[in-house]
């Protein structure tokens, strides 16, 4: 299918701002403009729509379904079904004020288009996901992955289309499947493709991830070089994305990347999710804060730019100014709707009040990642909802506010075959009836204002319960709080031309089958004028948002004096935002949200009561002090080491780490962290991770060092060992994957009398140098993508110290560099088996056999062969 044209979708929405009511732009009619139906016909048929969707999830409407009251699938003709956790009933996909609220922003075309797009919505999520860049097995899996993407895949009797490769994923693999993941998870014809995802999603080689989700990271073209920042990152699925191409080969070569990645979510606990995400990667080049976005700390970041500065001596701003980051993803908290698909909660809980109580914070939080950015650098403003004020209204206001020093960038050219809609020129501004209701407000008497198309919409809009505002001057007083200047589209109909809205894309659900999503791609390209300087869209003043931004840029502090108009709206953004925050986890099915707090429209008594909290609230918070996260890893710990392990000059000792915390765990962290970020010194970011493992203090073992390597740090330390490095053949290596030990008798009679004299601790074991030349020929695989961290104790075998999912990772790679066949390692995990049921058995009739030993014996035998 091809793209629809950019001329379709411009400004399909008329002017509403304005009393001059210009001439409809081209484009098709705004549904609203329906002529002789009536008054009300639209809400009519929107119920109508909804009884139809609710007798469909109930299965009493004519298209009866049985409904299981979890889950109905097949594709097609299926509708899913969730619970609404309060009062047990099935959610009904569809919302006629959600249907109101976008028919009147014309996102997509009125009649047939829109019944496809609802329906689209009402359909389950289709799975997709992604080889891992950094997997160095990459053609073998992807040969085992095609060959069911060949297959024809039938559900419930239905043949389904084939697999789709994602062809805007260039330069890597990506895939969408034609079910969902519970068809997936649940039919038997699926149960060997499903195998498949499952471990290597768990081994971290296929990362599960929504379609539309993988385009930022794209757009933006990370590079190794890059100083990335990601201000909203968990739960990681787009930070992973980014580390993978930043450091490309580096888990396997020990090389650094000069670049690195700082990952930030304001939720501690979900930036935990993050770390467990990006662990498999196993970067020095990423480190985890935890900051409000908006906030996000400026001191201690970054060298000197002497030659930005040199080459522009007229601009005449501070070093801060410039900016520190050459890359920014800014995929901030959302009201969600376009991930209604998965997160089905959502039918309950919309609301035009979420977008509009977003709005300040999202603003905010792109403004802080523009002055954060580098001259000349890119940052991607995305959300997961298609609604206007949440999207295009920001990014109107950044633009403006920047004065010239941002500019869009069309990301098209980046993400080819991939089918977007432009982004809107114009919009219209509405809040629900009952809520402005519940606050004082009332409907102004008398005849409708406006061009006469106008009139009917807001008819139209008012059968529906919203309320359509069409400036700002129309908003009264007690409701400009939660409804800002900034949320409005331009008044003059050329600004939007001017700035390039339509570089924005939108992902719309029924173009390619994918959830909602917008992308906004910026290039800055000069330092932003003073904060405060900016006008709104409306051409009225940004009142104070950028104060907030100033302190910190200032100050680099978390100042609680932030207070007044500005920042008590994103604290409601804030709260109402928990709709959204869920929105991208792919581990929760259908996440069930809390209603959102309606803290944008409190009565006086709540509104007294907050201050009051709030005031407390400064009063007893502690001015945040930066503290000392990491430790430098002590003299005497790194003499022990570097004795045992006979490290080679030329190691960055002055880069291992402890925690603080008094963690057990040593770190290295790339250069570029270390000197940028100032980790170890004057640090003002509150860290919850960063670097990777490499080695573990043992408190209570008899090696004569206390610290053990990590199988993480395998390809940083492994270059550097003179000592405790074992060389072992290709079919011993995959009889430890399968046995867990390495038997001294396989070893050749070179490296046997090694271990043998070896005192207890660990040590590696690596292929043997001859077949890796061969295996370098044929992957792209370093030395430590065939080396396992093992354990020298007493006696003869030696234990493997790695989890099963390294092990899972080495056989694939045994397997793809033809070291050793899939027959082999079936024949040794059957072998296993087999004895450690005998050993069971025998154990269950009270005989006391030494099967362990038996096991051992056939285990070296099968070794040997
Ligand atoms: C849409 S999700 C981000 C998804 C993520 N980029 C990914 O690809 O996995 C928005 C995130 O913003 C976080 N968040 C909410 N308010 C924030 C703030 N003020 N500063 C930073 N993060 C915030 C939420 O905790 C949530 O994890």
């Amino acid at each position: 299918m091809a793209p629809p044209s950019y001329a379709a979708f411009f400004p399909p929405v008329p002017d509403v701002t304005g009393a001059s009511a210009p001439e409809p732009p081209p484009g098709p009619a705004s549904p609203f403009k329906s002529g002789d139906m009536g008054k009300g016909w639209r809400r009519k048929r929107q119920k109508k729509n909804h009884q139809n969707l609710e007798d469909k999830a109930s299965g009493t409407g004519k298209s009866k379904r049985s409904v299981d009251g979890e889950n109905v699938n097949g594709r097609g003709d299926g509708w899913i079904v969730a619970r609404d956790p309060s009062s047990g009933k099935n959610i009904v996909p569809g919302s006629p004020v959600f249907e109101a609220y976008y028919q009147a922003q014309s996102i997509v075309e009125p009649g047939v288009e829109w019944k496809k797009f609802m329906e689209t919505l009402a359909m389950p999520l289709p799975a997709s996901f992604r080889v891992n860049l950094d997997c160095d097995f990459t053609e073998m899996l992807v040969n085992e992955i095609e060959t069911h993407v060949a297959r024809r895949i039938h559900v419930n009797g239905k043949e389904m289309a084939p697999i789709k490769r994602l062809e805007f994923f260039q330069g890597g693999h990506a895939y969408q499947m034609a079910i969902d993941r519970h068809t997936l998870r649940k039919d038997s014809s699926l149960a060997e493709f499903h195998e498949l995802m499952k471990t290597h999603t768990e081994a971290g080689t296929i990362t599960r991830q929504e379609t539309v989700s993988m385009i930022p990271p794209v757009v933006l073209g990370v590079q190794p070089h890059h100083k990335v920042l990601d201000m909203c990152a968990a739960p990681g699925s787009k930070t992973s994305q980014m580390l993978e191409t930043l450091s490309r080969g580096c888990s396997r070569t020990g090389q650094e990347p000069s670049g690195y990645i700082v990952a930030n979510d304001s939720d501690t606990a979900r930036a935990y999710m993050l770390v467990h995400q990006c662990r498999r990667i196993n970067t020095v080049a990423l480190c985890v804060t935890t900051h409000k976005a908006q906030l996000f700390p400026a001191r201690g970041l970054g060298r000197k730019e002497p030659a930005v500065e040199a080459e522009n001596p007229d601009w005449d701003v501070p070093r801060v100014a410039l900016g520190y980051f050459d890359r920014i993803l800014c995929d901030v908290p959302c009201s969600g709707d376009g991930t209604v698909r998965k997160t089905f909660n959502i039918w309950r809980t919309w609301s035009p009040g979420q977008g509009l109580g977003l709005h300040p914070m999202q603003y905010v939080i792109a403004r802080r990642g523009a002055a954060l950015l580098k001259v000349g650098g890119l940052m991607v403003y995305s959300t997961c909802t298609l609604n206007p004020i949440e999207n295009e209204a920001v990014v109107l206001s950044l633009l403006q506010d920047s004065e010239g020093a941002l500019e869009l960038v069309d990301p098209r050219p980046l993400v080819p075959g991939l089918i977007v809609r432009p982004g809107l020129h114009s919009w219209r501004v509405m809040e629900s009836t009952s809520r402005l209701q519940a606050n004082g407000h009332v409907a102004p008497d008398g005849e409708d204002q406006g061009a006469e198309g106008e009139q009917e919409v807001e008819r139209t809009l008012r059968d529906s319960g919203l309320t359509l505002f069409r400036s700002y001057e129309d908003v009264p007083e007690p409701f400009r709080r939660w409804i800002r200047p900034s949320c409005f589209p331009p008044k003059d109909p050329t600004v939007a031309e001017r700035l390039k809205l339509h570089y924005c894309m939108r992902c719309l659900p029924h173009d390619q089958d994918t959830g909602g999503f917008f992308i906004a791609l910026f290039k800055k390209t000069r330092p932003l004028p003073k904060p405060g300087a900016g006008k709104c869209a409306d051409g009225g003043d940004a009142e104070g948002v950028l104060d907030v931004e100033e302190v910190v840029l200032e100050t680099g502090k978390e100042k609680d004096s932030i207070e007044g108009r500005s920042m008590s709206s994103v604290d409601q953004g804030a709260a109402s935002s928990s709709a959204a925050l869920d929105a991208e986890t792919e581990a929760s099915d259908y996440v069930v949200h809390d209603a959102p707090t309606s803290s944008v429209l409190m009565t006086p008594l709540q509104q007294e009561q907050q201050q009051a909290q709030k005031e407390r609230r400064s009063q007893t918070r502690k001015t945040f002090v930066p503290k000392e996260f990491f430790v430098p890893l002590a003299d005497d710990g790194w003499a022990s080491i570097k004795e045992f392990y006979g490290v080679k000059e030329g190691f960055p000792r002055d880069r291992l780490f402890l925690r603080r915390d008094g963690s057990k765990v040593v770190i290295l962290l790339s250069q570029g962290l270390v000197e940028d970020v100032q980790l170890s010194t004057r640090c003002q970011l509150q860290l919850v991770n960063a670097g990777t493992r490499i080695f573990d203090r043992a408190s209570a073992d008899r090696s004569a060092c206390a610290y053990r390597l990590s199988q993480d740090g395998m390809p940083y330390m492994l270059p550097y060992l003179n000592k405790r490095v074992v060389q072992v053949g290709p079919t011993a290596l995959a009889a430890m994957t399968v046995y867990g030990y390495l038997d001294l008798d396989l070893l050749g009679p070179m490296q046997r009398p090694l271990l043998e004299d070896m005192e207890m601790g660990s040590f590696v074991a690596v292929l043997e140098p001859t077949c890796l030349a061969g295996v370098a020929k044929m992957m792209e695989a370093g030395i430590a993508s065939f080396a396992l961290m093992c354990w020298r104790g007493f006696g003869q075998k030696m234990n493997v110290m790695c989890i099963a999912h390294d092990l899972f990772i080495f056989q694939c790679r045994l397997k793809a560099a033809r070291l050793v066949s899939e027959a082999q390692l079936v024949e040794m995990r059957e072998t296993k088996s087999r004895l450690q049921l005998k050993h069971a058995n025998a154990k269950g009739e009270g005989q006391n056999l030494k099967v362990t030993e038996e096991i051992e014996q056939a285990c070296g035998k099968e070794m040997d062969t």
